[in-house]
């Protein structure tokens, strides 16, 4: 790897320009970009990006058969339709590891960093300030992007003491994003590349995923940011109602179909092979560029330091496998020495990965996968298996399940810590209050639990827990209490309430 001493300062490289405010009379900038534009519009920050084009440079990335070497006979361009190998497999985006190790772990740590928190056009979101190792050849212009990413990273100090008897637990929120879930991060890649593809006219009339409403949320919304049209299939009646009007609002064809998640995602597979509609879930290899980048902004967020562990809810696994890459793209280029272990978190009710980890990885059955609580990874067919499994072996992983007594507690006793998550986030809660249980995880090590999604998708689940609607549930609910208008039951009320939560506490 080159020293960098001899490499060129990444602000020549990279030039960060401060972006004009375009209702500034007297703009400095606006004579030079009136001649890019037309002479009514004014300068925006994708005209003032175009004047400061990155430097040239040779990085590149193609599609390779998933675990392919890097000398694969058989390789695709990004710029072809193509979601499975020759054989039939996975594919994955292989990036030239040569040309971006020509530069230092520390030139990219002070590239990154010094993207994180302005406006500059595409750096701006978390996913494209690290564009060069997610799709380095596409032109900005035809980026579409919310500047997702960059999301918080907080220190989960009461849960961590209170439940898990831990001083170092972190929660990244990957569901405070632009549609409320990681999806976002992905999915500005997907319709950046197919934007492309359309500006090259190739074959492509739409955008078509199956989703459990997550997906089909991200994808109708970056496609409606670009004027695309998309198609989204959907299980009937397995998805939140705040997921659906996702979708519904940004105006996709929202297909309501009387089936599974993975029945949908057999349909969508079908259809995308007869008709011109690109495929959007995570079998496209392109999908996890996006996400992988939220490995990155972990170790960056940590200024650079390695968490012990991270857990990660999956379904039809994808993000497992993009958690698994960012890290180790971080350590093969130089920017850290080792990677975290990851523990994937499945539901019971769809937990295909699990009893195929607890087999020792000697027989994977897909399963039918049941109604659990945490709906997003109601999966039983998982379409990345191969790609978490290499992510867990590589990593020195563990998969563990949750039921849903105890994945509805552990989202209810985190919410009654000053969170609001998602139930799925209370399948990677129980996993780590297992891991702990057992002593697998120790008091003193720094762990990171991913928040897929926003609790807010959520509201009902929560409602009904605490509502008491859902039999054999509800050790932590706190109902709200009804009460007469007046003042001596109010009072009434008030005194219990303080009594109970402090006995010190006397009104008598
Ligand atoms: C909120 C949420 N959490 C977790 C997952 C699991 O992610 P993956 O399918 O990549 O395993 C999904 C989607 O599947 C999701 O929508
Ligand atoms: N939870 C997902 C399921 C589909 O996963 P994908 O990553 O393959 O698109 C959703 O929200 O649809």
């Amino acid at each position: 790897m080159m020293p960098s001493m001899l490499n060129p300062s990444f602000s020549t490289l990279f030039p960060i320009h401060s972006v004009p405010n375009p209702n500034r009379k007297n703009n400095r900038c606006a004579s030079i970009v009136a001649s890019s534009t037309s002479s009514q519009s004014p300068p925006n920050i994708k005209d003032e990006a175009r004047r400061h084009p990155a430097a040239a440079n040779n990085f590149t990335a193609k599609y390779v058969p998933f675990n392919a070497g890097l000398d694969s006979a058989e390789w695709y361009s990004l710029d072809e339709i193509v979601y499975r190998s020759r054989s039939g497999g996975l594919l994955d985006v292989q990036h030239d590891m040569e040309a971006l190790g020509k530069f230092d772990g520390a030139y990219w740590r002070a590239l990154f960093d010094s993207r994180v928190g302005k406006t500059t056009w595409p750096y701006g979101s978390g996913v494209w300030s690290k564009k060069e190792w997610v799709l380095p050849e596409i032109d900005s212009d035809d980026i579409v992007s919310a500047f997702e990413g960059n999301s918080n990273l907080f220190w989960a100090e009461r849960f961590g003491k209170q439940f898990v008897g831990m001083n170092d637990l972190w929660v990244k929120h990957c569901g405070i994003s632009h549609t409320g879930s990681f999806k976002d991060l992905g999915m500005t890649v997907l319709v950046s590349q197919v934007n492309r593809l359309l500006k090259m006219n190739r074959p492509v009339v739409g955008v078509g995923c199956a989703s459990t409403g997550d997906t089909s949320a991200a994808l109708s919304a970056y496609c409606a940011s670009a004027g695309i049209p998309s198609i989204v299939f959907l299980p009937a009646n397995k998805i939140s109602t705040a997921q659906l009007i996702q979708p519904v609002s940004n105006g996709a064809l929202v297909l309501s179909i009387g089936t599974d998640f993975d029945g949908c995602m057999k349909l969508i597979r079908e259809i995308t092979a007869e008709l011109p509609i690109y495929l959007a879930n995570s079998l496209n290899s392109l999908r996890l560029e996006g996400q992988k980048t939220a490995a990155i902004e972990i170790l960056q967020q940590f200024n650079w330091e390695v968490p012990d562990w991270v857990i990660v809810p999956g379904g039809n696994l994808g993000n497992i496998y993009a958690f698994y890459k960012g890290f180790k793209m971080c350590r093969d280029l130089g920017l850290v020495e080792r990677i975290p272990r990851l523990v994937c978190a499945q539901a019971a009710n769809a937990n295909p990965l699990y009893l195929y980890y607890k087999s020792g990885w000697s027989e994977f059955r897909a399963v039918k996968a049941n109604t659990t609580f945490a709906s997003a990874i109601q999966i039983g067919d998982p379409v990345s298996i191969e790609r978490a499994v290499h992510a867990l072996r590589n990593s020195d992983g563990i998969v563990e399940e949750a039921t849903e007594e105890e994945l509805m507690d552990a989202m209810v006793q985190a919410d009654s810590t000053g969170m609001f998550i998602c139930p799925h986030t209370g399948v990677a809660l129980t996993a780590l209050i297992k891991l702990r249980n057992r002593g697998v995880i120790g008091p003193r090590e720094r762990v990171v639990v991913v928040s897929t999604a926003h609790g807010l998708k959520f509201a009902q689940t929560k409602i009904d827990y605490h509502s008491g609607a859902i039999p054999d549930m509800g050790r932590f609910a706190n109902p709200p209490v009804s009460v007469k208008a007046d003042f001596g039951s109010v009072m009434d009320v008030l005194k219990d309430f303080l009594h109970n939560k402090s006995p010190k506490f006397s009104t008598s």
